[in-house]
């Protein structure tokens, strides 16, 4: 029981917390982003001041964020296997026992597989030619993979919600937008540091 809580506190907790961090300076940096999810979080809750479960699917803009926010600054930036048996890579025979490492980040940022990787494009994943199979895997594919990235969407998408629709967010100037890795997750290195005032709505 407590191996499980503290797999559950581990994996959930930290990454969803670091997602949202590098949603928000993401946000902050592009102004004309931020003003798109605004439009569509205002024309969904109509005023709402709570978050109903359909109006969950209704924010594909939001959708798109965060997906954008995952592929440039993934919170799991590498995965670890342990090969079973020898393997052929890429033409390269690689002996039973090795450590193989999946660069999540690296293939986020490759640009064989997203052009102008650097840009922050939420856009890009309506696009046929930047959704490539493989190359795009946050959370993890396959048997292995991520049992709480349901969970993840639907908790960060509320929580970018409320806060975009309740306040105005204007990064402190002259901060660092890199990235440290701590413990398991990659964190954004000077947090994400805000003037906030209340929003007039
Ligand atoms: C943005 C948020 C999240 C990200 C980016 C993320 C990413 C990942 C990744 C990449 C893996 C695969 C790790 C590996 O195979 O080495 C994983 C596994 C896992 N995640 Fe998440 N995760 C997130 C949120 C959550 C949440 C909210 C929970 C639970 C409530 C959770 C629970 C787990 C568990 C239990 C595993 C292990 C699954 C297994 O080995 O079968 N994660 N996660």
């Amino acid at each position: 029981m407590v191996d499980e809580f503290v797999t559950f506190f581990g994996a959930g907790q930290e990454t969803t917390a670091n997602l949202l961090s590098f949603t928000l300076l993401h946000l902050g940096r592009n102004p004309q982003v931020m003003k798109k999810l605004r439009d569509e979080i205002d024309t969904v809750l109509k005023g709402r001041n709570y978050v109903e479960y359909s109006d969950v699917g209704k924010m594909k803009y939001l959708t798109l964020v965060l997906k954008e926010t995952l592929r440039i600054n993934p919170p799991v930036g590498h995965l670890h296997r342990l090969l079973p048996h020898e393997m052929d890579i890429c033409g390269y025979k690689v002996p039973k026992g090795s450590v193989v490492m999946v660069p999540i980040y690296g293939m986020g940022r490759n640009e064989k597989h997203f052009k102008n990787p650097e840009k922050f494009d939420p856009e890009r994943f309506t696009r046929d030619e930047d959704s490539p199979l493989f190359a795009y895997m946050p959370f993890s594919l396959g048997a292995r993979s991520c049992i709480g990235q349901t969970f993840a969407m639907i908790e960060s998408k509320v929580v970018i919600c409320k806060l975009i629709q309740q306040l105005e967010f204007q990064l402190v100037p002259n901060q660092s937008f890199e990235f440290v890795e701590e413990t398991l997750t990659f964190k954004p290195k000077d947090g994400c540091k805000s003037y906030i005032t209340m929003r007039n709505i």
